[in-house]
């Protein structure tokens, strides 16, 4: 369907790069304007609730299950829509940036989807961005094939991944495009350019535009996800529930409503996901401030603490019940070159997989292609020709508000090297996302966005509950900095330890590290506007 004309349109700030006309076209460029047009107020109203909302948790009010919507919660006839094509089968998914020659190993991995991240694995530079979209379009195109310069192959194979997009969250802007003098929702640059592009062509090739919606906090923002896709799919003359996404579940206020996310996608839905990172981040943000709610050291809280495992089973119970996937989550060890490390890493992986499977859930992620016979073995394990267990209705299960809110019974003090870790990390990760990159392995573990916010927001509260104290956390993070700079002279050790100092040693916490740090270090605009 042609596309009538905005009366503004979007201006584009970021430097040129090689083939950016490709994405850029004005067409494309339109399409996110109307999308951004029709959805901004209703964006900035879900982030004036996020910010209501906190303060109103913070003073004390109880988190429970929404009384409004006891009735659809207790509904036991509504579903979801069935499994769409190339989605119905998930037990191994893996994930990463949409960088060439990751995409072509993760295409490649075996696999069964592929999540192309623009969230915690993206570093958000314009140069990412863009070659985000150029990397999907290509291997979309089947375009993608090279050997680099030192003769190393990367081709598709024949079996590939379905791909699955995840854009970033709402709380993201792309400072690089403007309309009418404001930057672009972050969310429906991602969202919309990809869809704009690849959507079609991925019903051509037998699947559909499918993603993932990261770091939802409630039922309105699934609305408003939804909303976006009704609108998507009727300017571009896309029959409506061609759209598929997994939400997924990693706000502690989102785990109150997974029936009513479920609900208000449901004509889009692919079930859920638990996102255990940024819900471990978002229950300490949440909480942070109260005596009661405060976790041990980062290594020692596990998928088996009780209010984690009351998550994960919730999840499962909820999806299947609604005919939904579950998807588990990442578990953080990435294989290693060193033969005793990396044994040690995959019977991690596989305890976490084991567990995922008996649990009920469809599939799992992965976070490197080295691990994806572990997870295949085990889901094979349990569904053997079964393409998912939406069978397992878990109505064992019951789950309290008081089960997801039961962290104080592992309240044990953070030890100094908990503290020099968590300092260590969320340095080091920085410095990393400065240089272009989301994620990285440090110290055997896969380390995102999602992961260093928790290493950044313990530190702010045990600053708080007076557990360390500022001097201790400066000398701890002046010799990180001395051991980074020494190690590797490119790194960016001074910003780094700026965007440390400034979201983790600050009275008020910041909601994300990355809405200041990207608008500080990763914005370079061709335009200087007064
Ligand atoms: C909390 C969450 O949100 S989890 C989801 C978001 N996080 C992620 O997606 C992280 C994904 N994983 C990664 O980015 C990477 O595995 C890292 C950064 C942790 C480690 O990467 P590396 O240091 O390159 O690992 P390593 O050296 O072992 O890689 C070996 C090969 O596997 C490839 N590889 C590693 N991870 C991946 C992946 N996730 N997808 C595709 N290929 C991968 C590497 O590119 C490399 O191949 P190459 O030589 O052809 O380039
Ligand atoms: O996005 C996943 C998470 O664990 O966070
Ligand atoms: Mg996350």
């Amino acid at each position: 369907m042609p596309l009538s004309p905005l009366t503004s349109s979007v201006q584009v700030l970021g430097a040129p790069g090689e083939r950016h006309e490709e994405i850029l076209t004005p067409e494309a460029l339109e399409f996110i304007g109307r999308l951004d047009t029709a959805f901004a107020d209703r964006r900035r109203e879900v982030l004036k609730e996020r910010h209501r909302r906190s303060g109103h948790l913070a003073g004390g009010t109880p988190l429970g299950f929404p009384l409004a919507t006891r009735a659809l919660r207790e509904d036991p006839h509504w579903r979801v829509a069935p499994p769409a094509p190339g989605l119905t089968d998930r037990r191994v998914e893996i994930t990463g940036p949409p960088e060439r020659r990751m995409a072509v190993n993760a295409l490649n991995s075996g696999a069964k989807v592929w999540m192309a991240d623009f969230e915690d694995a993206t570093a958000p530079t314009w140069t990412n961005v863009i070659g985000g979209q150029l990397t999907l379009l290509d291997a979309i195109e089947r375009r993608i094939d090279f050997t680099t310069p030192e003769g190393k192959e990367y081709r598709l194979g024949a079996q590939l991944a379905t791909i699955m997009v995840r854009p970033r969250g709402w709380h993201l802007l792309e400072e690089h495009l403007e309309i009418d003098g404001r930057p672009l929702s972050a969310s429906l640059v991602d969202f919309g350019l990809y869809f704009f592009h690849c959507a079609q062509r991925q019903i051509d090739a037998g699947h559909g535009p499918y993603f993932y919606l990261p770091k939802l906090e409630n039922r309105y923002e699934a609305r408003l996800w939804n909303d976006v896709f009704l609108l998507a799919q009727e300017l571009l003359g896309i029959p409506r529930g061609t759209v598929r996404a997994t939400v997924l579940i990693e706000t502690i206020t989102a785990a109150f409503e997974m029936e009513e996310i479920l609900h208000e996608l449901r004509e889009h839905s692919a079930g859920l996901n638990a996102g255990r990172w940024d819900y471990l981040f978002s229950l300490i943000k949440t909480f942070g401030h109260r005596t009661d709610f405060q976790l041990p050291d980062r290594a020692a809280v596990t998928m088996t603490a009780p209010f984690m495992r009351a998550y994960t089973e919730l999840l499962v119970r909820t999806c299947h019940r609604r005919g939904a996937q579950a998807i588990g989550g990442m578990a953080a060890h990435v294989p290693s070159r060193d033969a005793e490390a990396n044994a040690a890493a995959l019977a991690k992986v596989r305890l976490d997989k084991e567990r995922e499977a008996e649990d009920g859930f469809d599939g799992s992620w992965v976070a490197h292609p080295g691990l994806v016979p572990v997870c295949r073995e085990v889901f094979d394990g349990v569904l053997g020709e079964r393409p998912n267990q939406l069978d397992r209705t878990r109505e064992d299960v019951e789950i309290t508000a008081a089960d997801l809110l039961s962290v104080r019974r592992i309240a044990a003090p953070p030890t100094r090297e908990g503290i020099r870790s968590n300092v260590a990390v969320a340095l080091r990760y920085f410095d990393a996302w400065l240089r272009g990159s989301g994620a990285v392995a440090l110290y055997g573990l896969m380390e995102d966005a999602a992961t260093a916010e928790i290493a950044r927001v313990q530190i702010w509260q045990w600053l708080r509950h007076d557990r360390t104290d500022r001097a201790t956390v400066l000398d701890l993070l002046d010799a990180e900095c001395a051991a980074l700079e020494e190690e590797d002279p490119s790194a960016r050790v001074a910003e780094a330890r700026e965007v440390f100092v400034n979201t983790a040693l600050t009275p008020r916490l910041p909601a994300f590290f990355t809405p200041e740090a990207y608008t500080r270090h990763l914005v370079s605009r061709t335009e200087n506007r007064s």
